[in-house]
Order: structure tokens, then C-alpha cells, then sequence
């Protein structure tokens, strides 16, 4: 899959990706601007042939060489279906499979590396491989400022909340941590105070908040403006810290020449429907409800008359309620993708009803639409906290869970009352920000250019 390039200055550039969830898409798109930007470096990518082909495939800068590396599953072994096993067998195999990739690219390209660009997750390997090759460590997190707190405060979190019976105290804040007085301890991602601690991933991310602190720069997809304190906070606690979002409003395919991904026309749908009026469904690429909640989504759908657009796995759809596509068929569309920055950004969009990952989330800030989340695991509560909130635009599903009246409910309250009113301006002002923050003057871009520096300078 690699590149063949001859680009005429030495430095070179290794990218490793997490291959699970919505993690390599930006990091690739980030890959893509910087190498755009130092076209005499090469960045030699490296993530699983799986996730790999799950990226959209445009055109690469030729100074970008991707790699397919293993997953580590061991040959022969068969995978239980647990996500988590996948995870880990990957995190334990990590250092090992990077080390070989790297070494061969670097015979390839005939350069060695100087600069380690990893995924914050995989913060165990590119550490120990940047000592050993002398080359910097630069760090990617991929989710919001609000969750990568919980991780860089794990500590301080279990000794203000204890990790034994930790039950009766869901409900409290964690007020104790500058910027978290509304996050609630039911809102930290599993791993933190509650779950399994002892997990090789809880460990990994426990392990990645002690560590970030001493990569180069620790950078994420957000802009400064949307979390001024954690923004302030971590400027003195990494060695540097990026904001370089939402990336949706830099690398779209509706703001450069690369085309639409569209392949069950939505866009031409949505083109019919009135303004703020339509529904979005879409909970990312790895989580899905419980069937029971799908039926309920399609009940609340169908008894709201609510104009929607649903992305839904093929696998999934055989949960729908008996003759609900054929009933729908001129009010919405369930499709398996949809071009979802592009829907967001429509005029007729009213709502977008998500799990909360933090991909979606920033979309839909940069889009200024309200939100409906359902919370599923991880960083998803966290984000629908400070969704519902911290910037008060959108709420959390009544009930915590779909239900056909709860849902009927809540797409109401969002699409109609006065409070999904006041949710929409809220949002329409964070997009606002979140524009100026691209713009050559804002935040982001000045960002990104001290990214570009730390990355190409040695
Ligand atoms: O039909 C679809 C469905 C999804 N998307 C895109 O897929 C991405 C989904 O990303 P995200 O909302 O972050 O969800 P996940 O795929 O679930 O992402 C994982 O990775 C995120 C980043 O670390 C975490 O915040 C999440 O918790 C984790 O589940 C977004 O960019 C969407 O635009 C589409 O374009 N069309």
C-alpha cells in the first residue's frame, strides 16, 4: 500500500493509529494537512489493514506512505466477539508490532524517523520507541477536553471518591476539578472510579493520563473557545497543548474539492424538508442500542410525524418494528452511512439524536445543532453531560434510554418548546465560535501551526 515518492529533505514522520472506533479517520486527516504543509517530509502511517479500508479513500498527499500492520490477534486464536478482547490483544501486541513497522519504513524511505505522532491511547509504545530511536513524541487525543480531565485526574477523582462503594455517590459533582462542577461522577467513563480498574484498557488509560505530560505536545480536535479552563489547565500541565478543531470545518469534503460520500442520496432527501425539521439518528461506528431501544426509536418516529434520516447498520435493521420502512417511506430514510457532517450542515436539520462521541459531538457544535444523546460507554456520558449542561445545547434522552414516549418527548422538547429554542441558540453561538477559531486569525489555525512546528522540527 505504500506510496512510492522521492521527496528531497530527511525528515520523516511515523503515524501510528488506533485502529478502533472513530480514532485513525481524524488522525489521518490531520496527517493529511501536515504533510500538505511540509511536503519534503514523509509520514509513514501505520494502522491495521481493517481500519484502513474503513477510511474514505481520497487522494493522499504522495508524501503520505500508508501501512497495513497486523492486529495482533495471534494466528489461529478465534475472537469471543467481546470488543474489548479485540482492544486489548492489540494494546498487548502494540510496542512490538510498531517497532518492527517502524524500523522496516525507515529502510524503506531510507530516513530515519525523527518524530513519533501517536494516537494518546498507544502513549506505551510510542514512548518506549521514541527513546530507543531518539526521535520526539508528539500525542493525538482523540476524544474532548472534558474526558481527557478524567483521565489526566484519575487519581485525584479515586481519592476524592473512593473506588469501593462508589455506588451512593454517582449522583455527586466533581467539583473538585477546576471546569467539572457540573460533571457528575455517573459521568466519568468506565475505568475511572467504577468498572473494571484492573482491565488492561482502564490501566492503559489510567497509565496515558500520568504519561501525556511528557510528550513534546499533546494535542486534540477541539478549539480552544469551547472549554477555556481545561484549555488553561492543560496549557501548564503538558509541555504543549493544541487545539487544532473541530476538524469537521477544516478537512469536510464540503470545504475542499474531495467528494461526497453519498451513496443513498440523503442529500438530495433532505434537500425537500423544511427548515430545522429534520431528525438525524446516528451513534457512530462501533455502538449500537439495544434492539428494544431501536424499535423504540422507530415507534417515537413514527408516532412524532418527525421528518428523519437514520444511520443504521444493515445487521441492525432486521430490529425494526414490522413494516415501519415500508410506513416511513415518505417521512424518513434508514440507510447503513450518511454523509453526516454534510446533513448536519443543512438547513433542515433540527436534531441530531446521538450517542455522544466525541467525533459527532464537535460536528454537530461546528453545525450548530441541538442535540438528543443517548450514552452508550466510554467518553459518551462525559460528552452528554456537557452537552445537556455545560453548554446547554441539547439534553439527554428522558429516561436515560429509548422509549417511544420518551423519545416522542424529547424530540419535541428540541424541536418545538421553548427550551430546544434556547438550545439552538446556545449552539448557533458555539458554531460561531468554532468558525473563527479556523479562520487564519483564530485559535486553531495558530495552533495547528505550532503542531506543524513541533512535527517537522527536529
Ligand atoms: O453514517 C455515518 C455514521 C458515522 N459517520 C462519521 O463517523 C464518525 C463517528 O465518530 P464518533 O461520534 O466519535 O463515534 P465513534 O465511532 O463511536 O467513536 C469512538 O471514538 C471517539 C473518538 O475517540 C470516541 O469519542 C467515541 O466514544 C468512540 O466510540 C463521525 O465523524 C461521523 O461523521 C458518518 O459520517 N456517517
Amino acid at each position: 500500500m505504500a506510496k512510492p515518492s522521492e521527496p528531497n529533505r530527511d525528515s520523516h514522520v511515523a503515524v501510528l493509529a488506533f485502529p478502533f472506533g472513530t480514532h485513525a479517520a481524524p488522525l489521518l486527516a490531520v496527517t493529511c494537512r501536515l504533510a500538505t504543509a511540509a511536503p519534503s517530509t514523509v509520514f509513514s502511517f501505520f494502522n491495521t489493514a481493517r481500519s484502513n479500508s474503513s477510511l474514505l479513500s481520497s487522494d493522499l498527499p504522495a508524501n503520505i506512505r500508508v501501512h497495513n500492520v497486523s492486529d495482533g490477534v495471534p494466528e489461529g486464536f478465534m475472537l469471543t466477539g467481546n470488543p474489548q478482547e479485540a482492544v486489548e490483544l492489540f494494546l498487548e501486541a502494540a510496542p512490538e508490532i510498531f517497532r518492527r513497522e517502524i524500523k522496516a519504513a525507515e529502510t524503506e524511505v531510507g530516513r530515519k524517523v525523527k518524530c513519533i505522532l501517536t494516537d494518546a491511547f498507544l502513549w506505551f509504545a510510542a514512548e518506549t520507541a521514541a527513546a530507543e530511536m531518539k526521535a520526539s513524541w508528539i500525542a493525538y487525543y482523540g476524544g474532548g477536553a472534558n474526558s481527557l480531565t478524567a483521565h489526566i485526574y484519575t487519581d485525584v477523582i479515586r481519592e476524592n471518591v473512593g473506588v469501593k462503594e462508589v455506588g451512593g455517590r454517582m449522583e455527586e459533582t466533581l467539583g473538585f476539578i477546576s471546569g467539572m462542577g457540573k460533571i457528575r461522577v455517573k459521568d466519568t467513563p468506565e475505568g475511572v472510579v467504577f468498572g473494571n480498574l484492573d482491565s488492561v484498557f482502564s490501566k492503559t488509560l489510567h497509565q496515558m493520563g500520568r504519561a501525556l505530560p511528557r510528550a513534546k505536545a499533546v494535542f486534540i480536535n477541539s478549539f480552544e473557545e469551547l472549554d477555556p479552563t481545561f484549555t488553561n489547565d492543560f496549557s501548564s500541565k503538558f509541555k504543549r497543548y493544541l487545539n487544532i478543531g473541530p476538524l469537521a470545518l477544516l478537512s469536510s469534503p464540503s470545504q475542499t474539492s474531495t467528494l461526497v460520500h453519498d451513496p443513498h442520496d440523503c442529500l438530495a432527501w433532505i434537500e425537500k424538508r423544511s427548515p430545522a425539521s429534520v431528525a438525524y439518528i446516528a451513534f457512530g461506528r462501533v455502538a449500537t442500542p439495544p434492539p428494544g431501544e431501536l424499535g423504540a426509536i422507530a415507534q417515537g418516529l413514527e408516532s412524532g410525524k418527525v421528518p428523519f434520516v437514520w444511520s443504521l447498520q444493515e445487521k441492525n435493521m432486521v430490529h425494526l418494528p414490522k413494516g415501519f420502512l415500508d410506513r416511513t417511506r415518505e417521512q424518513g430514510m434508514v440507510v447503513p452511512w450518511a454523509p453526516q457532517v454534510e446533513l448536519l450542515n443543512h438547513e433542515a436539520m433540527g436534531v441530531f439524536v446521538s450517542h455522544g462521541g466525541w467525533n459527532s459531538v464537535l460536528e454537530s457544535v461546528s453545525a450548530g445543532v441541538p442535540m438528543i444523546c443517548r450514552p452508550i460507554f466510554g467518553d459518551h456520558a462525559v460528552n452528554a453531560r456537557s452537552v445537556e449542561a455545560v453548554w446547554e445545547i441539547g439534553m439527554t434522552i428522558i429516561n436515560g434510554v429509548f422509549t417511544k414516549d420518551g423519545f416522542k418527548e424529547s424530540l419535541d422538547r428540541v424541536l418545538v418548546q421553548d427550551d430546544g429554542k434556547k438550545m439552538k441558540v446556545n449552539a448557533k453561538k458555539l458554531k460561531e465560535l468554532a468558525q473563527e477559531a479556523v479562520t487564519t486569525k483564530g485559535s486553531s489555525f495558530e495552533n495547528f501551526a505550532g503542531l506543524l512546528d513541533e512535527v517537522v522540527k527536529v
